[in-house]
């Protein structure tokens, strides 16, 4: 389905310890308005698939163009950001509160979040996830500078902005 207007394309993906979660926030992603496609990349608990790889695979989704963003579910969120992270272009973290939610994508236009199954209860997942959908990173804040910096750096551009002060 093509987005309309603000609507997001999605990916959600988990490794067997986060697949109750995965399964639920797909099916509320899908009834939102703020959501136009859900890609679900599992993995089923045959597939039984570690976490790195279904995150590399949301993360190439994402820097290929085809959808927005991913939300991605493991035991504790964290495995899983520091794989999405590896992608280049991704910024992925772990958030189970709402002001870092919010923080992710209006300060760190991060595009993948990750929750842990077995850090938060599905209320607080299912909320949260909700209002990430709400959010837009705006390329005019002064947030964009910094998220340049990253970018610089992972292409090894090192502008000098980032260096280090040298010890006087
Ligand atoms: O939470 C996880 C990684 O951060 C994952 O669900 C469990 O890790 P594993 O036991 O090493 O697969």
């Amino acid at each position: 389905m093509r987005p309309q207007g603000n609507q997001l394309r999605l990916v959600v993906g988990s490794d067997a310890a986060g697949r109750e979660y995965r399964n639920a926030l797909a099916s509320d992603l899908r009834a939102n308005p703020l959501v136009a496609t859900v890609v679900d990349i599992g993995s089923d608990d045959r597939a039984r698939r570690p976490y790195p790889e279904v995150a590399f695979a949301a993360g190439q989704l994402i820097a290929g163009g085809q959808v927005d963003r991913a939300l991605l579910v493991c035991h504790t969120g964290l495995g899983m950001a520091i794989a999405a992270n590896k992608v280049q272009g991704i910024r992925a973290v772990t958030a189970h509160d709402s002001l870092s939610v919010r923080v992710s994508v209006l300060s760190n236009n991060a595009q993948v979040l990750a929750f842990g199954q077995g850090i938060i209860g599905l209320a607080l997942a299912r909320r949260l996830a909700a209002e990430w959908l709400t959010y837009r990173f705006e390329a005019t804040s002064s947030a964009a500078v910094k998220i340049e910096a990253i970018h610089a750096f992972e292409d090894q551009r090192f502008p000098a902005a980032t260096t280090p002060d040298q010890p006087r």
